[in-house]
Order: C-alpha cells, then structure tokens, then sequence
C-alpha cells in the first residue's frame, strides 16, 4: 500500500511540476485539473494513513509521516485554489468521480489516526484530572453503583450455582450415554467382523488424524512466530539476553531505545570522533591557505550563526568558490546596512511590481500559487526511494527499527557536534594567525556589542496586552484548575466525525449545467470540517504551513449539528475544549481587567496544552447590531473588541482554533463578523438522501427495530424541512422505554412517528431565504455573485457579437 501510494504521489509530483506551472485561460478546465489531482491526493492521504497505522517499524513510520503531512498541506492548499476559483466552499465533482470510476465514499477525507493514538496516555491522563477537577467543584455528579439488597444477591448466585451444577450434571450424563454406547459396539463388530471399506475408514482416521496434528502444529508455531512469542528459525542464535530485551514492552522498549541510540553515539565519538576532528581541521586549514593566496589576505571567519564553518567550507567546494562565498558574505552585511534606509523605496516598488504581476496573471491565465508542501513531499519521497524501496529486509523480521539507519543519522550529529568544537578552535587559531602574518585583528568583536547595544534600545516593541504574561507566578495546572471551576473549560463529548451521518448529493453538477443552484450536502459539511478543523489541530506542520484558519463559524438552523460537530473536532484531535459562550460568560470575570485576565488564562492554557478549541456559542449576541459597548459583565457585546485582539495573539505554530456557532447571524454587524470569522460554513436542513440514512440510524441507536412495517422512505419524505435534532427528539418521544420492551411483540410503524413530527416546527422557508441572503453579503458571497454576473454579462455580449454577426 505504500509502495502505490509513493507510485501515485510520484505521478502527482511529476503533474504539479508540469501541468500547473502552465499558465491555463480556461477556468473550467482549471477547476477540472484542481478537482482531479484533490481526488488524487486524497486517495494518496488514505493509503498512506493505512500504511501509517498499520506499520510497527518505527523509521517508515517517520518517513510516511513526513510524506503524509506534506500530502495533507497540500490537498489544503489545493483547497483554497478551488474556493478562491469557485467563489464557494462547497464543490460538485460527480461527474469527475464518475470519469475515475470512483465512489464518493472515496473522497472522504480520512482522519490520521495518530492524533489521538500518539498521545493517548496523556490525553487519558488529562481526561482523569478534569474529572477529578470537576467532581471536587460538584460540576459533575459521580455516576452512582446501583446498590444490591443481600436478597437479591442471594438469588443471583442461586441461579448462577443452579446453572453450573445442570451443566455438570448434563455433562456426566453425556459421558455415561457415550461409555454405553461405546461398550456396545465392539461386541457387534466381534459377531459380525469388520466390513474391508470400514477398515479403510480406521486406517484413514488415524492418518489424517496424525497428519492434521502435524500440520496444526506447524501452524501454531508460525502464529507463534507471528504474534512475536516465539524466534523465527534464523534468530533462535540469539543470546537470552537479546530475546528477552525484545519481549518487553513499549515504555521500557522506548527506554532501551534511547539508551541504544546514546550507546551508538558515545560508540561513534569514540571510535570515529578524532578522525573527524583531524579532517576537519586539516580541512579548514587548507582552505585558509588557499584563499589566502587567491585573495591576497586571511578570510572572516563565518559566524555562528552562519553557520559556522558548514556553510562554506563543504568539501566539494574549490578554493576559489569559497573565497567567491566569503567576499559575498561580507558585502551582504555591508549592503544590509544600506538597505535599512532603502527598504520603504523598494516596497513601494514591490507593490507596484506585484500589481503588475497581478494585471499580467489575469492576461496569461490560472496559475498554481507557490506551495509550502511540495519540497516536503519531494524530501519524503526522495528518502524512500533512497532508503526503502529497494531495501533488503529479510533479516529483520520484527520490523522494529534498523538500527544502521540509527547509526548513519548519529554520524551527522557526531560531526555536528565536533565542528562546532572544531569552529571554536579554528577561529582562534585563525586571529592568531593574522596577528602573526598580516599583522591585523579582525575587530569583530566591538562591532557586535555595538549593534548589539544598538539592538537593545531600538528592539523594545510594545507587547500587545493578550500577548503579555499577566500571570507569571501561577502554574499552567493551576490556571487550568481555575479555568474548570468557572465552567469555561468543559468536557467534550466523545463524538466521531464518521457520527456526523449525511449522504452526497449526487445531482450537484447535473443541476449547476440546468442552472440551478443546488443545496450542499452534510457529507460536504463533514468534509469541511475535516479540512478545516480537524487536520490542521492534529497536525503541527500542516498548522505551521497550511493556509491558516484561526476562526470558523458554523451557521445554521437550530439542530443540523453544530454542537456535534465542535465536539467532533475535539474527539478526534484530542483537543481541549473552551466555553466562551455569551450565556457561559456572563457573570464571570467582570470589568474590562477581569475580560482580559479571562482571555489571557485561556490563550496560555490553550497553547500550553495544545491542541484547543474555543467555542462560543450564540456568537452573533457579541457582534449584534446597536445595544450598548460597555464592559458590564451581563453584556456579551464586551467581547466585540478583544476576539480580533485574541485571534492576533494566535500565531502559527499555535493549534488553537476559534469555533463560533449561529442559529441567528443575520443579527450580526457583519463586518465585524466577517472580520474575526473568515471562514464561514453555512450548513443547510438535511435533503432527502441524508434525512433516509438520517431516520434508520437515529432509530437503530435509540434502540428500535426497522421491519417492513416501517416505511423510512415515507418518514424521509414527510420530514421535509425538519433537521436532525428534530428527527432525534421524534424518535427519543416515541421510543420511551416502555415502547422498547413492546418491541417485539409490537413492530414499530411509520404513523407512530407522525404526530410527534406534526408537533415540530420545522425550517420554514422564509428563514431559510435569510440565511441565504446574509451569505450572499458575506465576501464570499458577494465575490461568487460578482462572478455570476461577469459571465452572465460576457455570454450576453458573445450572443450579441454572434447574433450581429448573423445578421
Ligand atoms: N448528521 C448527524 N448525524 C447524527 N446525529 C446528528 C447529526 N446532526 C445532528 N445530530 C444530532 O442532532 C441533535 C442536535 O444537534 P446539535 O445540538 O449539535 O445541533 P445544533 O445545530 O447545535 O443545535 P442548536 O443550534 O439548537 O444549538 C444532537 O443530538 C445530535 O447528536
């Protein structure tokens, strides 16, 4: 599975490096190529996050690691391609799926199993202190052990004891009957003789009795073999220690590991460290000489943080080269200088230049952005071709670690480490040098405290307020203590994303070439949750390097899964989740102090502990239009101000995501709105497809049982505007636990669920035209209609030309 997704991605590669460097006119075609290779490089992620969760060996697994965050960023970055060519969040791509041959369930974005699994001791350890935190503040009620009167245990073990002797007694009866007949046979064969065909039929028994044991046998070592209990033939030389250090389990395994990983380390520096020592220095030493005699006198000596000698002495270098190298490193500190009181020129020349590039963009076509992932996937593919594809791994049958691999990697670090000393040495040995031939010193030093000095007194920037550590003194598990109590870090729900049931619309490109809009399904939603939510949080450099999301807001009409859904992207991140709310903050940290403090306590608890969700619910009360801006701790608006301040404070390497949900954002001052959420996900009332799937999975889990008496079909199409949290409450009021013992006397049948549903308000249409409207204000929206209208008017000015043209 890993060699094809490696095939497939090499294929990929060789596509990105052709195809899309090509500047394209034609958008559909454009979109097509996007649609495609989002496709491809999902069925990549897939098999890659197979060949991740299934391997044990430890180096592959970091190889397909790299290569999987790379493949991840870039299917996100192929993402915002087809959003920013689209105008629109949601894509239809049947009638590609149907060009692949492929299935929409193919397209589903999986979720890396080692988010969760990489860190399921802490996260399991962090579970038990919030549960611990929260029944000590009598938040949470300890789930009470139903009491037992000695009576009725008394029965149970009666019963119990009752079943257990019937079984022996059963049992000794059987074996009674056997003996009888047993005693009975062989007098009947003495009478009349065994017949040649029956004892043929003995003879075969006994063989195939012996031949089947045999084979057993040999199974049941090669299970043994296989489930690691036993040596494989070619390993049973190994010593006892040996065997028994490979039985133990994993902690102490990754103990060993380091310990081997040191031992290797010191064993090299040892054995290999003054050879490389000398050949350095001999190294160095000859490139000072020979530069000295191209250049007339002793080159700088490469700074530190340069790099050290490693940035220009690689042995593959000439002389001349390097003293090409060194000349131009000391231009550039001296141009540095210069170019301080250059810098605001050339960024108004800079502007100037990327409009024109802009302008020149629209007159040459589409053209693919520059990517963060593309070097990634490239080193990680490059790795395993180098290292693994060809590999002869026949001796390592555990498929633990290889540990020349280990060695080769310690060797780099061991030269690291030497050449720093190295560097130290030379540098010395070179001022020395100077002074003694040239007669000069290089007077370095003075200059670096000068800007150093320098630096000091111009570097003091003002810190913004949430970036300041108000809290110095206190302990992130105090912080997080005080953060329980006041209810503003809550428990998550365990909830799958695969939970989020929703079906494909299938119809999407069928209806956009008749010209109708079609509805967004809520596997798309589920889709751009994984993309946005989940992926990012579980993975740091996808988060580092990935177009960044810091805030999404979810809206919707009540019951199509908000909630659900925040608490999806903790479950499958592991992330904590934070409650800010507008009904869980009022009352609490009042003042614009205590606002700040409140937000300062969640950002440091939330990067400390990363990763986290911030969820505040009804998020339109902070931005509603009027009302007063004051700081009263009953108003939600006084977070108005602080969230863009908040979200500034997240940086990059931060995985914190902001989640707002809405039932009600046309509410909202918009630009504000839009301002702090810039992605925004409209979800719609489930179609028909999803409110099918939607009936028989609700009732299945609320315990009920589907026969041909229940017409799902029938419920699907009645419930027609309704949405999912109205299905579940019709389905928990007709499923009482009474309803569920009548069961199987009494199948369940569709008018049992008509009243309940009649009881129901469902999405009427006028709400859902406001939901519309304020998505076609937002830029989004506005951009996709803008776009609408363009092509409009450039069909209409065609069929005019062509129409005059006729005439
Ligand atoms: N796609 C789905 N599959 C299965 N269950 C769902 C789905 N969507 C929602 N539900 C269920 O519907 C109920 C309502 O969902 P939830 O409370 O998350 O909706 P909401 O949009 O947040 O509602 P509100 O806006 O009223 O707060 C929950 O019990 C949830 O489990």
């Amino acid at each position: 599975m890993w060699a094809d997704a490696q095939k497939d991605l090499d294929i990929q590669l060789c596509k990105e490096r052709g195809e899309f460097l090509q500047p394209e006119k034609d958008l559909v075609k454009v979109f097509k190529l996007l649609a495609t290779s989002y496709i491809k490089y999902i069925q990549i992620f897939r098999h890659l996050e197979t060949a991740h969760d299934q391997l044990v060996h430890q180096q592959k697994q970091a190889v397909i690691r790299q290569v999987l965050d790379g493949v991840i960023g870039r299917i996100l970055e192929v993402k915002r391609e087809m959003v920013k060519l689209e105008n629109s969040e949601f894509h239809y791509i049947d009638d590609i799926l149907d060009d692949l041959k492929l299935l929409p369930e193919d397209t589903e974005v999986p979720i890396p199993r080692y988010f969760i699994k990489e860190k399921l001791e802490v996260l399991q350890q962090r579970e038990k202190t919030l549960d611990q935190i929260l029944l000590d503040a009598g938040l949470q009620i300890e789930e009470s052990v139903e009491a037992m009167t000695p009576e009725e245990g008394v029965r149970i073990i009666q019963v119990a004891e009752r079943a257990r002797q019937g079984r022996r007694r059963a049992a000794f009866m059987k074996r009674i009957y056997l003996k009888e007949k047993k005693e009975k046979q062989p007098k009947l064969q003495v009478q009349m003789g065994p017949s040649p065909d029956d004892a043929a039929t003995c003879i075969q028994k006994v063989w195939r009795g012996y031949i089947q044991r045999k084979k057993t046998e040999k199974m049941r070592e090669e299970e043994m073999i296989f489930l690691g209990m036993s040596l494989p033939p070619h390993l049973e030389t190994m010593s006892v220690s040996q065997m028994h250090a490979r039985q133990v389990n994993t902690p102490q395994d990754e103990v060993q590991e380091t310990q081997e990983e040191l031992s290797i380390k010191d064993k090299l520096r040892e054995t290999e460290g003054l050879y490389i020592k000398k050949n350095f220095q001999d190294e160095i030493s000859q490139c000072f000489i020979e530069c000295r005699h191209i250049i007339g006198k002793f080159p700088d000596y490469p700074s530190e943080e340069a790099g050290g000698s490693m940035s220009v002495f690689d042995s593959q270098k000439t002389a001349e080269q390097i003293a090409e190298e060194l000349a131009a490193q000391r231009e550039m500190a001296l141009q540095k200088k210069d170019q301080k009181g250059k810098k605001e020129n050339e960024s108004k020349e800079k502007k100037k230049e990327k409009e024109k590039a802009g302008k020149k963009e629209e007159e040459e076509g589409w053209k693919m952005g520059p990517s963060n992932f593309l070097s990634i996937m490239e080193e990680g593919s490059s790795r395993y071709k180098d290292i693994w594809q060809n590999r002869d791994e026949q001796w390592d049958f555990l498929q633990d670690h290889d540990p020349e691999l280990i060695k080769e990697e310690n060797r780099k670090d061991v030269e690291e480490e030497i050449r720093v000393q190295v560097d130290k040495v030379m540098q010395q040995e070179l001022e020395n040098l100077r002074l003694a031939v040239d007669g000069e010193g290089s007077g370095k030093q003075k200059k670096g405290k000068k800007s150093e000095k320098k630096k000091a007194t111009t570097g003091r920037k003002k810190i913004p307020e949430l970036e300041q550590d108000l809290t110095p003194d206190r302990t992130i598990d105090s912080l997080y203590r005080e953060l329980v109590e006041e209810g503003l870090l809550i428990k998550a729900k365990t909830v799958n994303l695969s939970d989020y049931v929703g079906e494909y619309n299938y119809m999407g490109t069928a209806l956009l070439q008749a010209g109708v809009e079609p509805v967004p399904s809520l596997a798309h939603v589920r889709q751009l949750i994984a993309l946005y939510g989940i992926l990012p949080l579980g993975s740091q450099t996808v988060h580092e390097k990935a177009p960044l999301v810091k805030a999404l807001l979810l809206a919707g009409p009540s019951g199509v899964g908000k909630k659900m859904l925040v608490h999806a992207i903790c479950t499958e991140t592991g992330a904590n989740l934070f409650n800010l709310s507008a009904s869980n903050i009022t009352g609490k940290y009042p003042g614009k102090s205590g606002l700040l403090m409140m937000l300062h306590m969640v950002l440091k608890v939330a990067k400390q502990l990363q990763p986290s969700v911030v969820w505040i619910g009804e998020t339109e009360k902070i931005f509603s239009k009027g009302g007063r801006k004051t700081d009263d701790e009953m108003n939600p608006k006084r977070l108005e101000k602080m969230l863009p301040k908040f979200l500034q404070a997240v940086k990059a390497q931060d995985r914190v995501l902001l989640v707002g949900t809405t039932t009600r954002p046309f509410d909202a001052n918009l630009k504000p709105f839009c301002q702090v959420y810039q992605k925004i996900i409209l979800i719609p009332r489930p179609d028909y497809s999803s409110r099918l799937v939607l009936w028989k999975h609700i009732i299945l889990q609320n315990g009920g049982v589907i026969t041909n008496l229940l017409n799902i079909s029938c419920l699907a199409n009645l419930s027609d505007g309704f949405t999912q949290g109205h299905i579940v409450q019709v389905v928990q009021d007709v499923l009482t636990e009474l309803r569920l013992l009548q069961m199987i006397r009494k199948p369940l049948r569709t008018e049992e669920f008509v009243t309940p549903l009649a009881r129901q308000d469902p999405v009427y249409k006028e709400e859902e035209e406001s939901f519309k409207a304020w998505y076609d204000k937002t830029p989004l929206g506005r951009a996709r209609i803008r776009a609408l209208v363009d092509k409009e008017k450039e069909g209409k000015g065609k069929s005019k030309g062509g129409n005059k043209m006729k005439k």
